[in-house]
């Protein structure tokens, strides 16, 4: 493996010196110098990441000291509006470091989930007055996050509250987000850097801001991050953390995926841990082509949730069962804050049982020829969460070289997007083609059949009955009578005749 992993260094050292490392995209990928700006390639990226911290910083300083405030008072919470890298991050750092009481307390809208949103939303009840709403999206134009952000505003005006006073955006310059925010006079605007893609942008103003506001020590989490950076950049295999890290992946998955990793933190906080590094990994390396355009439908998919909890769900199976995935353990060997423990039988603390579930779990899969690896933590701190972070994102890179694929890209995540667009614009002509039919005088109900026949689209029978049920049922103005067991009897027809149809 040395060669491609001389290889694997070398382009490392390229892309932090600023080499288009995105092909695709044309785009350098620059992740690394948020925590080191001076190895950003020029000074003028250099002032901007250090410019964009520091505003982060005095922003999160005033609001949490009142300087900067709501119409009603002080700011009491947060409401963060995005999805994927625009939510990981945040929700897994708010996970394991917000303190138990913090300035501001976080709650995420990370859907399009309409009972989901309500949720967030009713929780807040009469706090939404004092809610500083974060919108995170580095395009500005993720439908999901768009309908968060129309939601949470129908919610302000409801309430009789002013958007704008209460709102931040995080986004690219220019964006669609961007410009609604300048021209609505929100309450700040923080840049998205193009050269920072979504599953790395903890450590860029996604993840400092919300992080700060909570209370927790961004300078901290960047020291970490910057201290990990630095051991990753050995050349030498064995004391390289990450070019370690990913040895084992490939050694544990035959280079093609072959096995799952199972991540298991022994340690509440880091609950979210396996969710943001499903992201981070499975986005990064799932990936059909190589560089050269072989296919080669690479990837490795990631699990877990925690141990010892996991142990009475599912590690039976991977002590006995199928023999398709790798562990790895977080372990933290700091079990709570100095001063609290006590022991709860002779010699034996809680944080001791914790401890014993990882080993005898980790013995227990060794014996049966189950490959596990062991990150080890001193605590979780600002500076070793920010550590790990930095950890995963460089041993994906240097995995990607090595299997000679383009960490940088997702490709594939636009198919889902397309198709759900033509879904939703099978439905506007679903429905023109009903308010047609019941605009006549009597009414005429019609078939799926007939519905597919006149959208042109016979061969979409299946998805229009599948629009049509989900419309009759969400008390919109289609009504269908029949029964679903026989969806060919069904009759369909609008409740309502919409004389100027809104439809096309
Ligand atoms: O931050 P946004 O532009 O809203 O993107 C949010 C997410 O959307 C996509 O579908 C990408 O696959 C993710 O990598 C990204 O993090």
């Amino acid at each position: 493996m040395e060669p491609r992993f001389q290889n694997a260094f070398k382009a490392m050292e390229d892309l932090e010196k600023g080499a288009i490392a995105n092909p695709d995209e044309g785009r350098m990928v620059g992740h690394y110098w948020l925590r080191d700006p001076l190895r950003a390639p020029n000074s003028f990226l250099r002032l901007q990441i250090e410019k964009t911290t520091e505003s982060i910083s005095n922003f999160a300083d005033d609001v949490i000291s009142g300087k900067i405030s709501s119409p009603a008072g002080r700011f009491t919470q947060i409401l963060s509006v995005g999805i994927g890298g625009s939510a990981l991050g945040p929700q897994f750092v708010a996970e394991a470091l917000a303190p138990d009481n913090p300035p501001l307390k976080i709650r995420f809208i990370d859907n399009t989930d309409p009972a989901g949103i309500d949720h967030q939303i009713a929780q807040l009840g009469p706090e939404l007055a004092t809610t500083l709403v974060i919108v995170i999206s580095k395009s500005g134009g993720t439908p999901e996050t768009r309908n968060g952000l129309l939601e949470v505003q129908k919610a302000f005006r409801e309430a009789g509250l002013n958007f704008s006073k209460q709102g931040v955006a995080i986004t690219q310059e220019n964006s669609l987000l961007d410009n609604t925010a300048r021209i609505e006079r929100w309450v700040a605007r923080f840049p998205m850097f193009d050269w920072v893609g979504g599953r790395t942008s903890e450590m860029s103003a996604v993840g400092l801001l919300p992080a700060a506001l909570q209370g927790i020590n961004i300078r901290e989490m960047l020291a970490g991050a910057q201290l990990m950076d630095e051991a990753n950049r050995s050349t030498v295999v064995k004391n390289n953390p990450a070019a370690l890290l990913a040895l084992c992946w490939y050694w544990a998955s035959d280079g093609v995926g072959s096995k799952d990793m199972v991540v298991l933190p022994y340690k509440d906080s880091l609950l979210l841990f396996s969710r943001y590094l499903q992201q981070l990994v499975m986005e990064s390396l799932g990936k059909e082509f190589d560089l050269d355009g072989n296919r080669v439908n690479q990837g490795l998919s990631v699990y877990g949730n925690k141990g010892s909890t996991d142990q009475h769900a599912y590690i039976q199976q991977l002590r006995d069962g199928v023999h398709n995935f790798f562990v790895t353990f977080i372990e933290v060997l700091r079990d709570r804050p100095p001063g609290h423990d006590w022991e709860l039988e002779p010699g034996v603390t809680c944080g001791d049982y914790l401890f014993g579930m990882l080993q005898g779990t980790r013995s227990a899969l060794y014996s049966n020829d189950r490959e596990s690896i062991t990150v080890t933590v001193q605590e979780v701190t600002p500076r070793s969460v920010g550590a790990l972070i930095a950890l995963y994102e460089r041993a994906v890179g240097i995995y990607a070289s090595i299997v000679n694929i383009n960490a940088y890209h997702q490709p594939g995540v636009e198919a889902g997007k397309k198709a759900a667009g033509e879904v939703l614009a099978l439905q506007k002509r679903v429905l023109s083609v009903l308010n047609a039919a019941s605009c006549k005088d009597p009414v005429e109900p019609l078939t799926i059949d007939e519905v597919a026949d006149r959208c042109h689209s016979p061969e979409q029978i299946e998805m229009i009955y599948k629009i049509v049920a989900h419309m009759a049922a969400n008390d919109r103005a289609i009504i269908a009578e029949g029964s679903c067991g026989s969806p060919r009897s069904i009759k369909v027809f609008l409740g309502e005749c919409i004389v100027e149809d809104m439809y096309e």
